[in-house]
């Protein structure tokens, strides 16, 4: 399978933050969803990796080109997304769409059109009069108007409605769908990761807890409800992490389908991202 994204070893220093030796590769035609903490690296590692701030690596290629070496060819394949698009108040979604047929050799202005309509924005009205949903529903139209083949998102869907994030998701999963297209999603709504993303990183303290397949997740990860008693007879290679409640444990375990074989009778549900993570996060190792 080709990889759509491939990082190795990627390190960004600041004076009281490093994002530490990070490594992973993407295949093409699949969603990752990077979740973390605020202040984790997730904003630092998208920056870093499309080159907008200096870092050092051994390997930074997307789309099969080295990034350094092709900037101009990749932008042209590449739309990113962020919280703040930063175009000029004063223009109204029309001429940013003249301005963007000059960018981008695949630019479709019907398209365009068709996704300002479809997406309620008035095509003549300027900027500055747009609310923040409205500004990032149309950095959306234009990220599927120039036909991209990676999409990269920070924290883009945060602003916006329920019922809009909803049909963003459908969109996503369209998208990633059509010709091998790759989406790359940091967000701290993990109830749409889990809807959507085929591959989940953790970054934790500028370190990459995991990168795995969310079927590898599910598949892995399950949640027991436990006394103390049952929590001290499990094995530690099994207990990711616990968290003490007001009357009981809560365990994280691995290797959840070996375990229901031992305890058949016990309930070991599966564990969704924001699970996942309050254990990372919060949880206690057993000694
Ligand atoms: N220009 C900079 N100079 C110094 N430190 C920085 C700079 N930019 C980011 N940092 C630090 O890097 C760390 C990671 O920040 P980053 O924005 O990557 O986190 P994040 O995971 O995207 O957070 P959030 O979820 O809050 O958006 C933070 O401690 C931040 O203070």
């Amino acid at each position: 399978m080709q990889q759509a994204l491939v990082i190795e070893n990627l390190t960004k220093r600041y004076k009281d933050f490093t994002l530490d030796h990070i490594s992973f590769s993407l295949p093409q035609g699949t969603i990752l969803g990077i979740i973390g903490e605020n202040g984790s690296g997730k904003s630092t590692l998208i920056n870093a990796l499309l080159g907008l701030i200096p870092a050092d690596y051994s390997q930074l290629e997307l789309l099969g080109k080295d990034i350094a070496a092709h900037p101009n060819l990749i932008k042209q394949d590449l739309a990113v997304i962020f919280d703040d698009a930063g175009y000029d108040e004063n223009f109204t979604p029309l001429q940013i769409g003249k301005f963007l047929s000059h960018v981008y050799k695949n630019w479709d202005a019907d398209s365009y059109r068709s996704y300002l309509k479809r997406f309620d924005l008035p095509a003549k009205k300027r900027l500055k009069t747009f609310s923040r949903g409205m500004k990032t529903k149309l950095e959306f139209a234009i990220a599927f108007s120039h036909s991209p083949k990676f999409l990269i998102m920070d924290e883009a869907t945060n602003g916006l409605d329920p019922v809009f994030r909803d049909e963003i998701l459908d969109l996503l999963r369209e998208f990633s769908e059509e010709e091998n297209h790759t989406v790359l999603i940091a967000s701290h709504i993990t109830s749409d990761l889990d809807k959507i993303a085929d591959y989940v990183a953790y970054i934790h303290h500028g370190r990459l807890l995991f990168f795995q397949s969310y079927d590898e997740l599910q598949n892995e990860y399950g949640i027991i409800n436990c006394k103390k008693s049952f929590l001290d007879n499990l094995n530690p290679e099994d207990v990711v992490y616990y968290r003490k409640e007001d009357y009981s444990y809560r365990v994280l375990v691995k290797n959840r389908y070996s375990l229901k074989q031992i305890f058949q009778d016990v309930e070991i549900h599966s564990a969704d991202l924001e699970e996942i993570m309050l254990f990372y996060a919060k949880g206690e190792k057993l000694e």
